[in-house]
């Protein structure tokens, strides 16, 4: 059993560590919390154990949360420390984790020198297998390397365009905005995706743009994507749908929307409405020569999940991906084909 902490249980943490309780090779030490809000309760009645910060402890005990240690116990009971804490908080523990000896992965609003490698499992799997820190790549960068590593099997991609949509926050986030504008972001050109995935497809020629936009369920990808040789639509559709964690919303069952694709997620019964896999309008799909073109959506709250999973086998020593990822989508439910 590899035994887990995830220290940070926000939208990430908290989907991490209920990924963890589902594998029949993992263990979840605990989680880490940093104030007794409704999610260290939820987290408590779930039968997790909490770790706090030592200033923090007496506040807990105060509203009656019972902890079973500072963060620091969390991180010495553990193989592997899954960092989720907000943005650019995750490298200032990286001497903490380094010090215990700890393996540990990032998330994608590090920088990619916080780790030895920037990990997509379709990508690059095998770069990660016995490496200390991994950097899981952001939502949008998931969602594009799993379409470009899934259609370099079909054709090597030469150039990539894409155009990247934002939710503006997930849908827990009360303070952020906008409610009411289309904001570049950035205005500058290329936005960090494209350099992310160069992180990964080291040599790949992309250029993304990004806008965010007032929603919280779901980005939106427009790509223009360049071949070696020509293909058919058939060819794409084809290796869309026989990949894992890929699928397809078709226009015969009237799913054309974002708002549609989470109901869909909800009367599914998944777990917090998550869709772990990209979600490829299929209408959408085109082609003209060497250029296939497409329209996808990314539940930013939980395509990195799987991810996470798989790299805490890599990190682990676990040397067969392709393995790895089998358990990953069997345990977590997650499916190949169309959506409906
Ligand atoms: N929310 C999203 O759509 C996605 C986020 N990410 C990345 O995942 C990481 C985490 O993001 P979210 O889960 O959205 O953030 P979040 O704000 O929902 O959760 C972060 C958690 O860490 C806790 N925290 C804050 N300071 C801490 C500290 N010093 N020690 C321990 N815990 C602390 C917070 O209380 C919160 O519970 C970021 O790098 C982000 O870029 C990646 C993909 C998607
Ligand atoms: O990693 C994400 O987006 P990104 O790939 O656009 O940076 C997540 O949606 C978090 O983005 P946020 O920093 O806007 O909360």
């Amino acid at each position: 059993m590899i035994k887990v902490a995830v220290n940070g249980y926000g939208t990430i943490g908290k989907r991490v560590a209920s990924a963890i309780l589902a594998q029949p090779d993992m263990s979840l030490i605990g989680v880490s919390k940093t104030s007794p809000n409704y999610e260290a309760y939820q987290a408590q009645k779930m039968g997790m154990s909490l770790y706090v910060t030592k200033e923090s402890a007496k506040e807990f005990e105060e509203a009656g949360i019972k902890v079973k240690g500072v963060l620091e116990d969390m991180i010495r009971e553990a193989d592997v420390v899954v960092d989720a804490t907000p943005n650019g908080v995750g490298a200032q523990y990286k001497q903490i984790y380094s010090s215990m000896g700890k393996r540990a992965l990032f998330q994608g609003g590090e920088k990619a020198n916080v780790a030895d490698v920037s990990f997509s499992a379709l990508c690059n799997y095998d770069e990660a297998v016995d490496k200390k820190f991994v950097r899981v790549v952001s939502c949008n960068t998931t969602g594009l390397l799993r379409t470009l590593c899934t259609l370099n099997k079909m054709s090597k991609i030469t150039k990539v365009r894409g155009t990247i949509v934002r939710r503006a926050a997930d849908p827990k986030e009360v303070k952020k905005g906008p409610i009411n504008s289309l904001i570049p972001d950035p205005a500058s050109i290329p936005s960090h995706h494209a350099k992310d995935v160069n992180t990964v497809l080291k040599d790949l020629d992309i250029v993304t743009m990004a806008v965010i936009a007032p929603t919280t369920l779901m980005h939106v990808h427009m790509l223009d994507i360049t071949v070696s040789t020509s293909v058919t639509r058939e060819d794409v559709l084809s290796v869309m749908k026989s990949t894992p964690r890929i699928l397809l919303a078709s226009s015969k069952s009237k799913v054309g929307s974002t708002a549609e694709i989470v109901e869909v997620a909800r009367d599914m019964g998944r777990n917090r409405n998550d869709l772990y896999e990209l979600i490829i309008f299929e209408d959408s799909i085109s082609v003209k020569g060497n250029e296939v073109f497409l329209m996808y959506a990314v539940h930013q709250e939980s395509i990195v999940v799987p991810e996470n999973i798989d790299a805490i086998r890599a990190v682990s020593g676990f040397s067969d991906g392709r393995k790895s990822m089998e358990i990953t989508n069997t345990s977590m439910g997650i499916r190949t084909g169309y959506l409906v």
